[in-house]
Formats: structure tokens, C-alpha cells, sequence
């Protein structure tokens, strides 16, 4: 089937295609109840009881089509949406140091930023992206890199972040004979663009500092290097275009997801209590919106229902516990709506 020609009056909604972010995605579509089959290679694939298509690109190109208009929908790393920005802002700086624009067209057009309007963090894919240097190497401060080599794949937000540098150490001497980075549009530093393994720029003698991703910070210290500055902080976020195609169908996309991430986040405590020690109860454990309590068929007991964040489970059972609750259990929730 000719995917291309179907896609008329769907819904466009971009997916990482590979990496980090692409399995966490696709079970987050799964508890959405988006049902969709993939032909092998194929990135596009329709969505069998929605009027959505799924398209799957790789996570850095998502804010592009999505701020631009072309697709309604995505799921990317808010760090790929900053460097989309960056990129953006850098492009209207540069339109306006050749004279194609005025600086109030630069301030007007960055004001509107890329496109891309974040709607929900969808609390997977928590990362860093941060400044490394060699852990055994001379530099200490990302001051020490100034008008050394950087290497990156986020180009603009190293760019931007050198810029910032570089004019706040020249504001600090107040030197006259380097003009600041904000006027002349030019970078002392060099920023050498790398697509993957970055980590390995240093220990090759490509570069003297990286800005990169860190999680677990295995990669790093494999690399012996280590973080001096962070530039941004990111997680998995839910992007739509200013202009949706269907905004009614975003919002129903964005209900569903935020429900399934509920559910992931939460679980469901009961317990019954004499009602005389409910009130020390409901404190540890007071519930996402309040505690649903009813009467026990015993005389002075009631049951209680809170949700509870999965992660504090553990200690709220320890404290319910001590303060006189009984028959606690913990239950799975397959999917919420508020
Ligand atoms: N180690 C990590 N832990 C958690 N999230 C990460 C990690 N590395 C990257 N991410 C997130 O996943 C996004 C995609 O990164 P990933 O490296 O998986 O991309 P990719 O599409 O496979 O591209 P590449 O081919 O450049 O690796 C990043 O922008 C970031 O938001
Ligand atoms: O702190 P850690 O948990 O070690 O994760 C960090 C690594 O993860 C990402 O790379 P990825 O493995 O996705 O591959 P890439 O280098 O090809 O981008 C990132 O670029 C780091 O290299």
C-alpha cells in the first residue's frame, strides 16, 4: 500500500525511530491503546482505530517537523527541542549580521521560538547534557575552554553556551582588544560537530573539552573524563505544533498519555483502620486528590483507598503499619483519566 497517499485527514504524529527513546515510546503508544502495525523499513505506519499516522524519524529531526508545521504530534528529548531553538535563534542572528533582517525582525522572529509547544514531560529519558573535560587533563572550569576545541552533537546549544562564556568573560576584564561574542557573531571557541560516540573526541586529540549526554555517567568515566557545568537538564517530553490540524485530537492523544504515565507513576493502597486512628493514617498516605473512605461491616472500621506514589510505597506501608492499619494492599492501576 501506498502509505503516502493515506495519509489525507490524519492526524501526523512523529516517534523516535531508534535509540533511547524509542522503546519507552512505543509501550507508552501500546498503553494509549494506539494500535498500529509497522512494515519492515517503512517509517510511516496508520494507526488502525484512529485517524493518526505514526512517523517514525530519528529523535534529533522531530522538533524540525513538528515546529514547522508539517506534523501535528511527537515524542522526543527536550534537549533536542533546545538545540532546535538554538538552532533557530542562531539562524535569525545570522540573517541579521548579513543584513537580511532588522534586529527587530530578530527579536520578533525569536520570540516566537521554533515551533514546537511542549505538553507534557513524560518522565522517561532523564539525561544531562554537560560540559566534560579530561578527568587528569589541565582544565578545571568551563572558563579554561575558551578558544579551545569542543566537541558535540549539539552544536547550537554549545555554540549559545560558549557565547554566553565568552561575553561574560570579557565583560568580567572588560577587555577592549577581543570585541564581546553578542557583537561580532564570532566564537573564539571552535565547535567541531561529532554524530555519535563523542566521548572518544578527547582521548584522539580531537578535542580538548565535549558537551554531551550523561545518565548513568558510566560512558564518562569509561572515557575518563568528568563533568564541569551542565548546560541543559532533559527528559522525554510530548511535543505539538502551534497550528495542530486537529486540536480536539491532540488534546483526546494527550489525555490518554498523561493517564497511562498516572498509572505508571502510581499504585493503590487499601487498608482498613479504626476509625478512631484514621485521621494519623490519612496523614502518611493522603491520596492524589483525597482518600476514598468507606464503613467497614464491623463496628468503628473503615476501608481506605489512596493512590500513592510507586517509588514511596515501601515506608507508607512501614508507617501505616505502625499506626494501627491492617490488611494493607498494594495494587497495580492499568490506566487512569482526571
Ligand atoms: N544515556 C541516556 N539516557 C537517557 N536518555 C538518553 C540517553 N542518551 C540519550 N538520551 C535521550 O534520548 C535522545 C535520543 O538519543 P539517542 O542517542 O538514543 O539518539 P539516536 O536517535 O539513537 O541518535 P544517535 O544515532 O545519534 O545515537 C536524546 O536526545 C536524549 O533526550
Ligand atoms: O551516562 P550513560 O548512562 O553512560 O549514557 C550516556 C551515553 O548515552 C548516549 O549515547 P548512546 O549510548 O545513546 O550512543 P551514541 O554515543 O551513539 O549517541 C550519550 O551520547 C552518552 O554517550
Amino acid at each position: 500500500m501506498d502509505l503516502v497517499n493515506h495519509l489525507e485527514g490524519r492526524l501526523l504524529f512523529a516517534v523516535p525511530k531508534k535509540g533511547r527513546l524509542n522503546q519507552a515510546t512505543l509501550n507508552l503508544l501500546e498503553g494509549a491503546d494506539i494500535q498500529f502495525r509497522r512494515e519492515n523499513r517503512l517509517d510511516i505506519a496508520l494507526v488502525k482505530n484512529l485517524p493518526i499516522a505514526l512517523i517514525f524519524l530519528p529523535a534529533a529531526d522531530i522538533p524540525t517537523f513538528v515546529g514547522e508545521g508539517q506534523v501535528d504530534l511527537g515524542i522526543t528529548g527536550l534537549d533536542q527541542v533546545k538545540e532546535h531553538d538554538a538552532g533557530v535563534q542562531a539562524l535569525h542572528r545570522a540573517r541579521r549580521f548579513s543584513g537580511e533582517i532588522t534586529p527587530e525582525e530578530e527579536s520578533e522572529h525569536s520570540s516566537r521560538g521554533s515551533g514546537c509547544e511542549v505538553i507534557l514531560d513524560l518522565g522517561f529519558g532523564g539525561c544531562k547534557l554537560q560540559v566534560q573535560v579530561p578527568e587528569k587533563g589541565t582544565y578545571s572550569t568551563p572558563k579554561d575552554l575558551i578558544g579551545k576545541n569542543i566537541g558535540t552533537s549539539f552544536v547550537h546549544l554549545a555554540q549559545r553556551y560558549f557565547a554566553n562564556l565568552e561575553l561574560e568573560a570579557d565583560t568580567a576584564q572588560d577587555s577592549t582588544d577581543a570585541p564581546p561574542a553578542k557583537f561580532t557573531n564570532k566564537l573564539r571557541t571552535t565547535i567541531i560537530e561529532l554524530s555519535g560516540s563523542v566521548e572518544a573526541a578527547c582521548a584522539l586529540g580531537v578535542a580538548d573539552g565535549i558537551v554531551d549526554l550523561v545518565e548513568s555517567g558510566e560512558t564518562m568515566k569509561a572515557a575518563g573524563l568528568k563533568p564541569i557545568d551542565t548546560v541543559v537538564e532533559s527528559s522525554a517530553i510530548l511535543i505539538k505544533s502551534r497550528k495542530p490540524s486537529d486540536p480536539e485530537l491532540v488534546d483526546l492523544i494527550a489525555s490518554r498519555i498523561r493517564g497511562v504515565i498516572t498509572a505508571q507513576r502510581y499504585v493503590l493502597c487499601q487498608y482498613n483502620v479504626e476509625r478512631s486512628l484514621l485521621a494519623a493514617a490519612v496523614k502518611i498516605a493522603p491520596g492524589k486528590r483525597a482518600p476514598t473512605i468507606t464503613t467497614l461491616d464491623e463496628e468503628g472500621w473503615v476501608a481506605v483507598s489512596v493512590m500513592v506514589e510507586k517509588k514511596k510505597i515501601a515506608p507508607i506501608m512501614d508507617q501505616l503499619t505502625k499506626v494501627g492499619a491492617s490488611d494493607i494492599l498494594v495494587l497495580d492501576i492499568a490506566n487512569t483519566r482526571s
